[in-house]
This record gives structure tokens, C-alpha cells and sequence, in this order.
């Protein structure tokens, strides 16, 4: 696997919040098939590097290659073409509160779909039977016609997941995607972005160290802005987690 073409490649990355440096010189390869779970206290910078991975964010420092492309020297509609190969989740869940479940999954397709093909399924939704199995796999068969406003945000956050499920990016970026949900559907959760059909590659914060060893296969830790920690998942021992989330 270390010899295919890495999805992404961070090297002395770093990123500054004016004068506060929220990541330092790091220095990361992720090639396809990894499950990497990103773990670290609050602020310790793993919301920051994620945002570097999906493009929602440049780096101040270094250089970031996803897919073999470096998103802050692409123009504009390339790299838009780069996102849709990428899936988000993000803490807010970023759905449309106002429009029915069905709308927010399929949003999934938008990249893929032509302007006008996506403005008339605002009416007439196409791939309905895509948008229900989805929804299914995360338990929420029954929200299909639910305006997402009434959903509470442990089912709001399962609707993002089946909107990735819909989009089938080849890599998923998760920010805290288990934080709203109950264990047992935190595990689902993670099972599923781990086993997405097109997505070998997933990267995703977690607060849970025990969710991270079992569903991940790489943990890396954050500290203050740096990788303190890196390492396969089984490998990661009570003593370095003790290590990485002790009082500074
Ligand atoms: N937009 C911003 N402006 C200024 N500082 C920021 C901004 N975003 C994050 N920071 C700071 O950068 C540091 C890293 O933040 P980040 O959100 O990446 O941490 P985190 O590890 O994801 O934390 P959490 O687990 O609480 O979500 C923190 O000190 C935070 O206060």
C-alpha cells in the first residue's frame, strides 16, 4: 500500500490564527485505504487540520496535496472538481434547516449534477429509491418527507452522513461526525463511513480514543499544534493516550 500514489501528503505544514499558531511544521502522508483517526484535547488543532485536508482552509505555512494536487495554487473550478472527490462532515452538519430530509441527502448529487437538473429536483426529487437507501443505512428510513428542522441533532448528524453516502467521495473528512449520537449509533456511524463503497480513504477527529482503536487503523495524536503521536491503531497503548490527553 506504501508504494501507491498517497491521497494526502502534508509537508512542514503550519497555520497561524493571527498571531495564534494553531499547527506547526507537520509533516503527514495518508495513503488510500487508511482509516486515520486524528485524536487531541480541545484546541489542540484537529477541527484546523481538517479544514487544510477538505480546502476549507489554506495553510500559512508548507504545502497540503490531496490527490496528488495542491488545492491553494488550483483555480477556482478545479478545485471544485478536487472537493467533490472529497466528503465532508463537519460539526454543524451544514444541512438546510427549512427543506425536508429527502432535499439535504440528495444535496449529495449537487456536484455531479447540472444547475438546472438540481433546481427541478427541488421539485420533483430524482433517485429517490439512492436517497431512501441511504437514509436506511443510518437508521432513518422513516425521516425521508421530515422537514430537518424538527430532527433532533444526534438524527440531523445521521442525515449528513447519508448525504456522504450519496455524494460516494473517494475520500471522507470527518470533524467529530459521533459527536451528538448515543454509542451504540456511534459506532454505526463510524462502521459506515469506514466501509463506504468508493471511499477507501477516511480521515476523522474523534474524543474517543476507544471508538478511534476500533474503527480506525492509524491514530495520529495532536499536542498543541504537533504531532506527538503516530502510530497503527492497534499499536496505541493506555500510557501514550494518557500522554497525549494529560493536562499541559
Ligand atoms: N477562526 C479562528 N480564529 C482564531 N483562533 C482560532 C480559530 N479557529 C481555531 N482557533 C484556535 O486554534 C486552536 C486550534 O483550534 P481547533 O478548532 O483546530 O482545535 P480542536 O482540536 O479541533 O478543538 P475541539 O476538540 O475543541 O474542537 C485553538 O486554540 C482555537 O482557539
Amino acid at each position: 500500500m506504501s508504494g501507491s500514489a498517497p491521497v494526502i501528503r502534508l509537508r512542514s505544514v503550519g497555520h497561524r490564527f493571527g498571531s495564534h499558531e494553531a499547527l506547526r511544521d507537520l509533516d503527514l502522508t495518508v495513503h488510500a485505504g487508511q482509516r486515520l483517526a486524528v485524536l487531541g484535547t480541545s484546541g489542540a488543532g484537529k477541527s484546523t487540520l481538517l479544514a487544510l485536508l477538505n480546502g476549507s482552509l489554506e495553510p500559512t505555512a508548507g504545502s497540503v496535496e490531496v490527490f496528488g494536487e495542491n488545492p491553494a495554487r488550483l483555480s477556482a473550478a478545479r478545485r471544485r472538481q478536487l472537493q467533490r472527490r472529497i466528503g465532508s462532515v463537519s460539526q454543524e452538519f451544514a444541512l438546510i434547516e427549512q427543506v425536508r430530509v429527502l432535499h439535504n441527502v440528495n444535496a449529495g448529487r449537487l456536484a455531479r449534477w447540472s444547475t438546472a437538473r438540481a433546481l427541478a429536483s427541488m421539485v420533483w426529487p430524482h433517485g429517490l429509491g439512492e436517497v431512501r437507501e441511504a437514509l436506511d443505512r443510518v437508521g432513518l428510513g422513516w425521516a425521508l418527507h421530515e422537514r430537518t428542522e424538527r430532527l433532533s441533532g444526534g438524527e440531523r448528524q445521521r442525515v449528513a452522513i447519508a448525504r456522504l453516502l450519496v455524494q460516494a467521495p473517494e475520500l471522507v473528512v470527518a470533524d467529530e461526525p459521533v459527536a451528538s449520537l448515543d454509542p451504540v449509533r456511534a459506532a454505526g456511524v463510524l462502521d459506515l463511513l469506514g466501509t463506504l463503497p468508493t471511499a477507501g480513504t477516511l480521515v476523522v477527529s474523534l474524543h474517543q480514543p476507544s471508538l478511534a482503536r476500533e474503527h480506525c487503523t492509524r491514530v495520529v495524536g495532536l499536542r498543541q499544534g504537533q504531532i506527538v503521536l503516530d502510530r497503527p491503531a492497534a499499536d496505541v497503548s493506555s500510557a501514550a493516550l494518557d500522554d497525549l490527553y494529560a493536562l499541559a
